[in-house]
């Protein structure tokens, strides 16, 4: 039992008033306490994560993690299996309590350098009390953990006794233990840490990987991939590359070598029972996803009954990528094995029915229902890839009627395991959705999303050119017409609808803007509406209601206005961070098409950044966000308040540039100029004028604003609402113009 006090009810209080300050400040505050303590503690190197240190991804979790923490503190067992995830990943790695002792000192000290004054005696108290309750939670469980490792309770040394290449990119390690004493099992679907002195850093690292063979006493199998694009000679990816250490196994251990091995842990696995009966399982992987699966797929035919319905579905890029693919075809013709190849860039010599079966991504929808075995309502899925991969797949999964506790996935991120699982709740029937305008970049991106969680009959799309919504409407939607400029067509179009979805106007002048606003406002509580969300801008330093940037000044009016109605109509106001697709805007109107060697703009391009976002992550965050509300009005987090969604990371204009610049393979830089030589730029032509108003003047403070910081806030929220990390800016410009 732990001797730490209890948290009282007033503390639980604090704690809840201080997750808008986490939500603001929480990845600062990681990011100090990790550099801190490293610093002080630099034997801990070897447990974290070099590169994700380097690349913020460890803060941006942690500062994840707490902020769930804090919302939950008084509904723990909502993230009961974020903390079996994150044991079982520090069981791992053999963290001990005394290690919990150096956190908890270094985070709170963090939590006082970053908030200074603002963390009074009674809030840092509380935060105390709250970590040592989480810490205790932990340590009780690692404790398990341990006692239930038969004595096997540090490092093993474990000599790598087969090297097998499996594929182009994937090579397996067999590791058999240096005592020669018996392995003990583990569960299909598990991992084991691997530790290899890394050179470049002069210490070790640790990584999970997933066993691919089935339970054996003498050795454990891992396969890894090798990634392209880093030379494990060179030691500058060490500090940068996640992917290095699978290279160094790849370049540099070869049989006879000698690696430390921790006991299996991990919270993904074939549910025991299922080796016994005869329930169908379905193992969907992509890429190296398929280890934790070909170690299920090897034992379920080892044990399993003739008559049990297996099926095995995997994505791969290139069928010489794909690892075990004559493994599993063997398989599949000696055993009730079903195997199912997709191979989404095809060539010369792949043969259909042997190197794939069908071409492209996995697309469940392209199988038989009855080969996912879906009639049978005990079918267990399990699935192994990508984040996105995952998500869509148990998106395609649930839609084809399938309930959420029989799909199971690899989730190695805690970030996504908050278990705000917005997008896994359960629509409520009835509940009708209005979107206006449903149209647009963003507005058309909320629909999409919508409409893959709800049925069309609950969607109610108002557009100033509803023609274009045939398709949703062939489906059951509801379409109507309004029009912002014509303010008689908005009397009737919000009515039935009790969540309106209000896209703002598209405009960057003010006055008329959010005159519309307002009367469509006005309009939505003259209807009946029971929730209006809005969509804000990310300007505005996170959540403040001060900006010098002109296009802020009508959301600014506009949340007033929401805050000022909330009575008559409750409202969430969405500040959707900047585009990443709106570069040229802040570029002088960069084309990439025609790209200029230098890029003017009022702005030296270093100091504060933009936290860029992809737009249709924003769409698919606000339908989820939507989905909570019509789920579970009564508990919706962001009743009558302001949101931001960021990006994962801030970046600086020259940072995005040289990104840019990166892409098309042509080196570019910024030049300053004046506001005055702005605003003459050929190519700015009529591009910031409204209704014959030339408005670049005023377009201009966006540089202002983007210097004192508006823009440079990063807030877990986009990542929690998800269900998954966002993605990286790198990522979304090389698909849009890469
Ligand atoms: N977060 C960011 O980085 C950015 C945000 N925005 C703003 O976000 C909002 C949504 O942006 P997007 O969907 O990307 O813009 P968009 O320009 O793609 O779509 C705007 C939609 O509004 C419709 N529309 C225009 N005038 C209308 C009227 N009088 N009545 C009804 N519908 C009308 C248009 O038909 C169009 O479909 C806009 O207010 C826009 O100004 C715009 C660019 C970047």
């Amino acid at each position: 039992m732990s001797s730490n006090p209890a948290m009282t009810s007033d503390q639980i209080a604090v704690i809840k008033a201080t997750v808008p300050v986490l939500a603001q400040h929480g990845n600062t505050i990681t990011t100090v306490f990790y550099r801190n303590m490293l610093e002080a503690h630099p034997e801990l190197n070897t447990i974290f994560n070099t590169p994700n240190q380097v690349n913020g991804h460890q803060p941006r979790a942690l500062a994840g993690a707490l902020y769930a923490y804090a919302s939950h503190i008084d509904d723990l067992g909502a993230l009961s299996s974020a903390v079996e995830l994150i044991c079982n990943k520090h069981a791992s790695l053999y963290i001990q309590p005394d290690h919990y002792k150096i956190v908890g000192k270094y985070l709170l000290e963090a939590m006082g350098e970053v908030l200074g004054a603002a963390l009074t005696p009674e809030i840092l108290d509380a935060w105390a009390t709250a970590y040592w309750q989480l810490a205790d939670l932990m340590i009780g469980r690692e404790k398990q953990l341990y006692e239930q490792s038969e004595g096997w309770t540090d490092w093993r040394d474990f000599k790598i006794v087969n090297k097998v290449k499996e594929s182009e990119e994937i090579t397996s390690f067999y590791l058999a233990p240096v005592d020669g004493k018996p392995l003990p099992n583990f569960q299909p679907g598990q991992y084991i840490s691997v530790q290899a002195h890394v050179p470049a850093l002069e210490y070790a690292q640790a990584r999970q990987y997933s066993l691919s063979d089935q339970p054996k006493p003498d050795y454990y199998r891992i396969s890894v991939k090798k990634e392209t694009g880093i030379n494990s000679s060179d030691p500058a990816p060490a500090v940068t590359h996640p992917g290095y250490i699978s290279n160094l196994l790849h370049d540099t251990y070869n049989i006879g070598d000698t690696l430390q091995v921790s006991h299996p842990y991990g919270d993904f696995y074939l549910s025991p029972s299922k080796s016994e009966t005869t329930t169908p399982v379905v193992l969907i992987s992509a890429g190296v996803g398929l280890t934790p699966l070909t170690s299920m797929v090897n034992t379920l035919t080892s044990q399993a009954p003739e008559s049990r319905k297996l099926h095995f579905i995997h994505g791969a890029r290139t069928s010489a990528g794909r690892a075990f693919k004559d493994h599993i075809s063997k398989l599949s013709l000696s055993s009730p094995v079903q195997a199912t190849f997709f191979t989404s860039h095809l060539t010369e010599s792949d043969k259909e029915g042997t190197d794939y079966h069908h071409v492209g991504r996995v697309d469940l929808n392209k199988l038989d229902d009855k080969d996912l075995y879906l009639e049978d309502t005990q079918t267990e899925y399990y699935i192994c890839g990508p984040e996105k991969f995952m998500t869509d797949i148990e998106s395609s999964l649930k839609a084809k009627g399938v309930a959420a506790d029989r799909i199971k996935m690899e989730l190695f991120v805690v970030h996504r395991y908050t278990n705000i699982r917005y997008h896994r709740l359960k629509s409520n029937m009835t509940t009708k959705i209005g979107v206006f305008p449903a149209s647009g970049g963003l507005g058309t991106s909320i629909v999409n999303h919508l409409s893959k969680q709800v049925p069309a009959s609950q969607l109610v799309l108002v557009a100033r050119k509803p023609e274009n919504l045939v398709k949703l409407q062939g489906e059951g939607a509801t379409v109507r017409h309004a029009d912002y400029d014509q303010p008689s067509t908005l009397d009737t179009a919000f009515d039935g609808i009790d969540v309106l979805m209000l896209v703002s106007y598209a405009s960057f002048e003010i006055e008329h803007r959010v005159k519309s606003h307002r009367l469509a406002i006005d309009a939505a509580i003259k209807s009946g509406v029971k929730h209006i969300f809005y969509s804000s801008l990310g300007f505005g330093t996170g959540l403040s209601d001060k900006s010098v940037a002109h296009v802020m000044g009508a959301h600014i009016e506009t949340e007033k206005y929401l805050a000022s109605s909330q009575d008559k109509i409750p409202y969430t106001s969405i500040r959707e961070g900047l585009y990443s697709e709106s570069f040229p805007i802040y570029t002088a109107w960069f084309d990439p098409q025609n790209p200029v060697d230098e890029i003017t703009i009022p702005h030296t391009g270093s100091g504060p950044g933009i936290a860029w976002v992809k737009r249709d992550e924003l769409g698919e965050a606000t339908a989820n966000l939507i989905v909570a509300h019509v789920n579970d009005p009564a508990n919706f987090k962001y009743r009558n308040q302001v949101v931001l969604l960021s990006g994962p990371r801030e970046i600086s204009l020259a940072e995005t540039i040289d990104i840019i610049g990166r892409t098309i393979g042509k080196p570019l830089s910024i030049r300053e100029i004046s506001v005055d030589e702005y605003v003459r730029l050929p190519q700015i032509g009529d591009k910031h004028t409204y209704k014959d108003v030339d408005l670049s003047r005023e377009w201009a403070t966006a540089w202002q604003a983007i210097k004192n910081g508006e823009t440079a806030v990063v807030s877990p929220a986009l990542g929690e609402i998800l269900g998954r990390e966002p993605e990286a800016y790198e990522k979304t410009i090389k698909e849009l113009i890469g």
